[in-house]
C-alpha cells in the first residue's frame, strides 16, 4: 500500500511468485470461467452452432472484447454462449472439474464458485441433477489437483437470476445441498430495475435456516441497492459493492468522510467482493487507476480480491492481484491481508476458516515475506 513519501514502494510481485502465493476467492462464476477450448469442444459435441468463431484464440479475444462493453447488460449477453454449452451432465461435470483444476493451478487454496442452476435445464435436467453434476465435477477437479500436489477446497454458491422468479426455489435447493458442497446462495443478473427486495422471501428463508448468502449489489446501481441488500435482506456479504463510494467524500487533502451507510458497512465488517477487471469492463468504474479498491483498503473496509469471470476478463486470481499491485504499489503484506479478509468471510464453519488461515495462508506468505 502506498506508504509515506520516503519509504520506497515494494517491488511488485511477479506473476510466477503470485501463482505460488495461497489465495482465497469468494466471487467467481462457473459459467464465466470456461476454457475457450472447452467452449468449442462442448459446442461441437452438443451441436450448438451459435458461437461467433471456431478457433480458441479468436474465441478468447471475442469474449474479452464483447464483455468490454461498458454496460452490465451487454456484458451479460456473452453468457448466452457459455450457458448454451453447459446443459448436459458431461458439459457440467467437465466445466466444474476444469474450474477446480485451473484455480488450484493458479494457487487458489479456497474458492467459492457460483452458478445459476435455473439456466441449465434446457436439455431436460432438473435442478437437483444440475447441482449433482457440478458438485461431482468439483470433487473430481479437487482430486485431480491433489494428485499433482495442489490442494484446493471448492464450495459452491447457488445463484438465482434477479429478473426471474425462482429465487425461493433456488434458496431451498441451496439448503437441500448444504451438507454436500453447497455453502451459500446469491442473486445475480441485471441490477437496475431488479432490486434485491424483490427476492425477500428467499433471503428470509435462508435466514430462517441459519444459512449464508451474498447479494450482487452496488455494481450497476448505487446506494439504494446496497441499502436494501443489507437493511431489508440481511446479506452476509456484498457482491462488488464498489458503489459504496457514493457514500464517501474525499477532500482535496485526501481525508475521507463516510456517510451512515458506508460507516455501517465498515463497522459491521461486511465483506466487499471486489472484482477490479470486471468493474472496468461493465463500466462500474472507468479505469483500474480510478478503482476505489485502494481507497476502500486504506479506509480499512473488509476488501477482498476476486475474478468474477475469468473468461470474459481474460484473468485469474494471480493476474487480478498483479494488476492491483502494479497500480497501487501493494506488497506481500497487503496481499496477505486481502487473502485473510477473504478467508475470514468465507461461508465455511469458523474453525475450518481458521485452519486454512493458520495452516496454509500465513505459512505461505511467511515464505514470500522472507
Ligand atoms: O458481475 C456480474 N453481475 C451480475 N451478474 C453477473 C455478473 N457476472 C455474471 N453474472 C450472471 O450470473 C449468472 C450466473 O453465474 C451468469 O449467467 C450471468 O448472467
Ligand atoms: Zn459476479
Amino acid at each position: 500500500m502506498t506508504g509515506p513519501a520516503n519509504v520506497p514502494a515494494p517491488i511488485p510481485p511477479t506473476l510466477g511468485e503470485l501463482g505460488r502465493a495461497p489465495k482465497a476467492l469468494l466471487h467467481d462464476h462457473l459459467d464465466g470461467g470456461l476454457r475457450p477450448e472447452t467452449v468449442l469442444d462442448l459446442a461441437h459435441e452438443t451441436g450448438y452452432t451459435g458461437l461467433p468463431c471456431d478457433d480458441a484464440t479468436e474465441l478468447a479475444a471475442w469474449f474479452r472484447t464483447a464483455a468490454d462493453s461498458g454496460s452490465l447488460e451487454r456484458y451479460l449477453e456473452t453468457f448466452a454462449h457459455t450457458v448454451a454449452v453447459m446443459q448436459t451432465p458431461v458439459g457440467l461435470e467437465r466445466v466444474a472439474r476444469e474450474c477446480a483444476v485451473d484455480l488450484a493451478d493458479d494457487g487458489v487454496v479456497y474458492a467459492e464458485v457460483r452458478f445459476a442452476p435455473e439456466q441449465h435445464l434446457d436439455a431436460g435436467l432438473d435442478l437437483d441433477r444440475v447441482v449433482d453434476h457440478v458438485l461431482e465435477g468439483m470433487r473430481a477437479g479437487e482430486s485431480e489437483a491433489r494428485a499433482r500436489g495442489r490442494h484446493i477446497r471448492v464450495g459452491v454458491l447457488l445463484t438465482a437470476m434477479r429478473h426471474a422468479a425462482r429465487s425461493r426455489e433456488i434458496a431451498e435447493l441451496a439448503v437441500r445441498f448444504r451438507d454436500r458442497g453447497v455453502v451459500g446462495f446469491d442473486i445475480a443478473g441485471a441490477e437496475a430495475g431488479n432490486p434485491p427486495s424483490r427476492h425477500l422471501d428467499a433471503f428470509e428463508y435462508m435466514r430462517d435456516e441459519n444459512a449464508h448468502f451474498t447479494i450482487h449489489a452496488g455494481e450497476a446501481f448505487g446506494l439504494p441497492s446496497i441499502h436494501e441488500a443489507i437493511a431489508f435482506c440481511g446479506t452476509d456479504r456484498l457482491g462488488h459493492g464498489v458503489r459504496i463510494t457514493d457514500d464517501i467524500t474525499v477532500a482535496a487533502d485526501g481525508s475521507a468522510s463516510l456517510g451512515r451507510l458506508a460507516n455501517y458497512v465498515r463497522d459491521k465488517r461486511i465483506p466487499l467482493e471486489l472484482c477490479p477487471s470486471s468493474n472496468v469492463q461493465t463500466g462500474a468504474v472507468d479505469t483500474l487507476e480510478n478503482h476505489p479498491f485502494d481507497l476502500l483498503a486504506r479506509l480499512r473496509f473488509r476488501v477482498t480480491v476476486n475474478t468474477d469471470n475469468r473468461l470474459m476478463s481474460d484473468t485469474s486470481m494471480s493476474r487480478e492481484m498483479q494488476r492491483l499491485a502494479e497500480t497501487f504499489g501493494y506488497g506481500w503484506s497487503d496481499l496477505e491481508r486481502f487473502t485473510i479478509n477473504a478467508m475470514k468471510s468465507a461461508f465455511l464453519p469458523f474453525d475450518e476458516r481458521l485452519e486454512i488461515i493458520d495452516d496454509v495462508i500465513k505459512p505461505g506468505y511467511a515464505v514470500l515475506l522472507g
